[in-house]
């Protein structure tokens, strides 16, 4: 399993306690940004990361902004990317089962550290239902296809 990650200033502490826990565990990861709690804007590490997990060269992207609203809005711009901004267990769980996101957004000035951790490792470790899920996420996938009249 491959990892792409991301955040920006606000989210820089939880994100580097989210590459202990995936270098703790051997789980490969791209780290991209911020590297500081430099100020920086969260859209361009969004676009990024998310472009990684959409190529299909990272399963899963972890994305971290001070509420995480701004960097999921950025990832769900991505053509194939189901960013989910989770705040508590049973959102990351139900977030993979039923929409089979594939980037967990949290917000770092949000959950704490614990609850970060607990959220990525059941956003990582639930597997997607599928059965009418997959018709839902299907009408999704043609919104995002259909042409702005
Ligand atoms: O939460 C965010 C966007 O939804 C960002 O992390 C920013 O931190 C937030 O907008 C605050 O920005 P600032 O430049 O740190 O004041």
């Amino acid at each position: 399993m491959k990892i792409a990650l991301g955040c920006d200033h606000g989210g820089f502490e939880l994100k580097e306690a989210v590459r202990k826990y995936l270098e703790d565990r051997e789980i490969s990861y791209e780290d991209f940004g911020a590297y500081s709690t430099d100020s920086v804007d969260y859209a361009p590490i969004a676009a990024k990361a998310a472009g990684c997990v959409a190529k299909g060269e990272a399963d899963f992207g972890i994305l971290i902004c001070s509420t995480g609203i701004g960097i999921s809005i950025a990832a769900n711009k991505v053509k194939g990317i189901r960013a989910a901004l989770c705040t508590n267990e049973f959102c990351a769980e139900m977030t993979r089962r039923h929409n089979n996101a594939n980037v967990l957004c949290m917000g770092g000035k949000v959950v704490d550290r614990e609850t970060g951790l607990k959220l990525v490792k059941i956003f990582l470790e639930t597997e997607f239902e599928g059965g009418r899920h997959q018709r839902r996420i299907d009408q999704i996938a043609q919104i995002e296809n259909e042409t702005l009249q």
